[in-house]
Parts: C-alpha cells; structure tokens; sequence
C-alpha cells in the first residue's frame, strides 16, 4: 500500500516536471519567435537551452514522454504563431536533434562536471554545445536553400552559431542553479560587503556603452564587469548576468543597434562577433566557479584550524580568542565551566583509544545539545573542554552545568559487540557579574580549582568557585 502510494507520487512529480518541461520550452519557442527579425530566423532562441538544460538537471523526464512534450511544445509555438506545418515540422526536427546529440555528449559527464562543481565544465559545455550545433547545422544546410533562399554554407553556419550561442549562455543557469548558490553570495563568503554592487552597476553602465558606442567589438565591454562580478557573486549568479549581457548584445545585433559605428554587416562579420559573444560567455563562469571552490576551501581549511577533528569542538587556540573576546565585551554576567570526564584513563586501557575516541565524540555531542547556539566550547586538552556562557546568570549556569552532568551519565557510550560504556564528568564552574571586570584567564583558573574539588568529591558533579552559588557541589539530577 504504502509503496504503491510512494511509485504513484513519484509519477506524479515526473509529470509535473515533465508539463513544466513543456511550458519552459513553449515559452522559449514564443521569445524567440516574438524577438526574430522578420523574414529571418532569430538569433535568441532560448528554447534548445532551455530543453537540453531541464533533461540534464532531471534525467528521470529524459523519457519518451519527456521528448514528446518537448516536441509538442516546439510545434504548438510555431502552428499558433502562424508558421505552416511542414516548416515547422522541419524546422523543429533541426531543434530536437540538436538536443538529442547535445544531451548524448552532456548527460555523460559526472555529476561534479555537471553541476559545474569545476572549471573545466564549461570546456565541455562548449563542447556539447558545438556538437549540438552541428546537427542543428546539417538540417540548415538543407533548409537554408529550400526555405530562405540562401546557401548551404550560411544555413550551416547561422544554424550552428546560434545553437551554441544559446546553450553556453543559458545552460551554466540551469546546471549551477541549487538552494545555496541561488544566493547572491558565495556562502560565508569573507569581507566587506559594504560595496558589493558595484560589480552589478559595472555590468549596467557596461551595457549601456556597449548599446550607445556600438561597433563590432561592443560584445567585449562587459567581459570586465562580468570577471568582477565572478569575483564577488555566486557561481549562479554571474551565469543570469553574463546571460542578460548575451540576449541583450545579441538582441541588439540582430536590431542593428550597433548603426553608429557599425552598419552593412556581412554573414561572415556576424558570425565571428557571435561566436565572440559565446567565447566571451564562457570565460566569467570559469572565473566564477574557480572562486567558488577557493572560497569553499578556505572556508574548510578555516574549519579545520579553528576546530578539534575528533570532537568537532573549538580548537583551544580559538576557543581562547573568541572567549577573550566575548569577556572583553563585558557581555555580562557571563560563566565558565570546566568539563573534564571521569576516569578516563581506564575507558582507554579497558575498551582500547577508538572507543576512548567515541567516548569522547558522544559527550561532546551530549554536552551541546544542552547548550545555546551563542554559547562556546573548546577543547582544551586530552578529555578537557571549556564552556563560556554568555548573558548567563550564575544560577542557570549551575542549572545548565547540572543538566550536562545528567545528560552525559544518562546516556551510556554504545560500542561495537553492544557494549554501553557508562561515561560521567566533572564539572567546574566560575562566574564574571557587573562590577569589577575578570579576565578569562582568572575565570579559567577559578573553573579549574572547582573542577578539581568536584574530583576530589567524588566526581560526576558540579562545583562553583563562589560556594554560595552553588551550596558546595551537587550531585546531578
Ligand atoms: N582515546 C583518547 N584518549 C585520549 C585523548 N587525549 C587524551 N587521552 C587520554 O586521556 C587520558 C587522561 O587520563 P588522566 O589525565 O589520568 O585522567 P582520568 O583517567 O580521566 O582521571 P580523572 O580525570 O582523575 O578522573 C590519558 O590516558 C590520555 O592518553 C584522545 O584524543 N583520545
């Protein structure tokens, strides 16, 4: 029942995605019609892009069903736009065999490539795209003479350049787009951020001049603004600007915008800046994606050093700096607890160091599920960890170094063969009020006398530095 109802849902997702298949590529094959000079093909037509990309980012729609929606949808466009049917019988055989051999090239890469997880994706993306005009090419060989009176070398070439125009400026969207690089920012991303759309401005000012001054090499004025922006911007993101700077450089070609300087284009010349305009589309995506993964191995390489492998704690180097810099902050009142596990020696010449290790993994996990997101905990050495409680007044510290205590004892250490190690802690506490300012060194030593008068009590217990706070120690629970 429930597996029937589980393969029926999943129908139902394909499907879904198969109709949002058909309206992408219907809505692609209408901005392309309503953007084509008249009595010419156009040269923005989305659609091929827009197909290939949906079928390389959900593979379970690349079915025949999937093809046929596309095609239905390449045929409704062009009946209801007024072509006739062979044309456009013909026509958009040119456009599904240009995916079809696109889509054999692409699908084949790795996932990595394909999510354009490196740099060199975009190699292959040329390379399918190029493959994929091919095909799209030999049709318009035949059709150029047939349909628009022209020759086969410029049906081939037009066909060709178009289709790979189209699939390197769109398809980067579609295989970078997830929920994190939807972000304008790499995450984490370091810096100041005060000035960050200036790359965006860049881009616009870039734009205009390329409208305004014109000339065969206009389709070059954004590259600057474009590299910048894959400096700053999320891979995703650069790939919708570079895209709005291709539709727009080639829209206005195809107007005869660039007038000023520019006028009496022959084929050739229409060729050579259109396969600029794709070079040049490529090159801010490669920047951007070498940046996203440099920024993702600082951001690792920052991880590792500020944090202990085995625990996941802070390291005790950035436990110290952060904690200073908390009490230096005077985010009063504020408490520190030293946490140390009872006889521990014995866990790692009872059951051996890796179980000594998983010990030590579980009570750290045990230790900050009782914690506030803002609190910190280093490891300070060995079984040893530090907490700093910010804005915690001293009686819910002891309540909080308490439920520690609890939680550790109460949730045995399970080890390979179904042992459960038994696993306590000791626990010191020292607090800062308003008042006479403390450093973290004194609430440190403090922490430390009272961790050593709970060993001396008999461990799995909590002592304050102040007796008062906490009547001498307490036995958890
Ligand atoms: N498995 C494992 N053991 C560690 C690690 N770091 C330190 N130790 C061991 O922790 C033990 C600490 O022992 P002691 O300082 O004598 O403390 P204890 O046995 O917990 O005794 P009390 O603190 O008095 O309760 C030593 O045997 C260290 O080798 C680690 O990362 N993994």
């Amino acid at each position: 029942m429930t597996v029937s109802w589980s393969i029926s849902q999943t129908k139902g997702v394909t499907l879904r995605l198969t109709f949002i298949l058909f309206v992408l590529v219907f809505a692609g094959c209408l901005f392309g019609i309503w953007t084509r000079p008249v009595g010419l093909l156009a040269s923005v037509w989305p659609a091929n892009a827009l197909m290939l990309g949906m079928l390389l980012r959900v593979p379970k729609i690349a079915t025949p069903l999937g093809w046929l929606a596309g095609a239905m949808a390449f045929l409704l466009a062009d009946l209801l736009t007024g072509s006739e049917l062979f044309i456009a019988l013909i026509l958009n055989a040119a456009n599904l065999f240009s995916i079809a051999t696109a889509y054999f090239i692409l699908s084949r890469l790795s996932v990595d490539l394909l999510r354009l997880r490196h740099p060199v994706a975009m190699l292959y993306i040329l390379l399918g795209a190029a493959c994929g005009g091919v095909s799209a090419g030999l049709v318009g060989s035949l059709a150029n003479p047939y349909f628009f009176d022209g020759n086969m070398l410029n049906g081939f070439t037009f066909w060709w350049i178009t289709e790979v125009v189209n699939y390197v400026a769109i398809l980067p969207i579609f295989l970078s787009a997830s929920w994190s690089q939807v972000s304008l920012y790499y995450p984490n991303r370091w810096g100041n951020r005060s000035y960050d759309w200036l790359p965006a401005l860049a881009v616009v000012v870039s734009c205009m001049a390329m409208l305004l001054i014109g000339g065969p090499g206009a389709v070059a004025f954004p590259v600057l603004a474009l590299l910048w922006c894959a400096l700053v911007y999320s891979v995703f993101c650069t790939a919708i600007l570079t895209l709005l700077c291709s539709v727009l450089a080639l829209l206005s070609l195809s107007a005869s915008s660039y007038h000023l300087i520019f006028s009496g284009v022959d084929d050739a010349a229409l060729f050579s800046i259109r396969l600029g305009a794709s070079v040049v589309a490529v090159a801010p995506i490669m920047l951007a994606i070498v940046i996203r993964n440099r920024n993702e191995l600082m951001e690792k390489l920052r991880h590792l050093s500020n944090h202990d492998a085995l625990t996941g704690a802070a390291s005790r180097a950035s436990f110290l700096i952060e904690a200073t810099r908390s009490v230096e902050e005077r985010q009063y009142p504020h408490a520190v607890m030293m946490i140390d596990l009872d006889h521990f020696k014995l866990i790692n010449d009872q059951y051996g160091h890796a179980a000594g290790d998983k010990a030590l993994k579980d009570t750290t996990s045990q230790i900050k599920t009782c914690l506030r997101p803002k609190d910190l905990i280093g490891r300070m050495g060995g079984e040893e960890f530090a907490v700093l409680l910010v804005n915690c007044h001293p009686a819910d510290a002891v309540i909080v170094a308490q439920r520690i205590c609890s939680a550790v004892a109460s949730q045995p250490v399970a080890l390979p063969g179904g042992v459960s190690l038994q696993v306590t802690t000791s626990i010191g506490l020292s607090f800062a009020e308003r008042g006479e300012p403390v450093s973290l060194e004194r609430l440190l030593a403090d922490a430390d006398a009272a961790l050593y008068q709970s060993k001396g009590a008999g461990r799995n217990r909590v002592t304050c530095s102040t007796s008062d706070t906490c009547r001498a120690s307490s036995q958890p629970g």
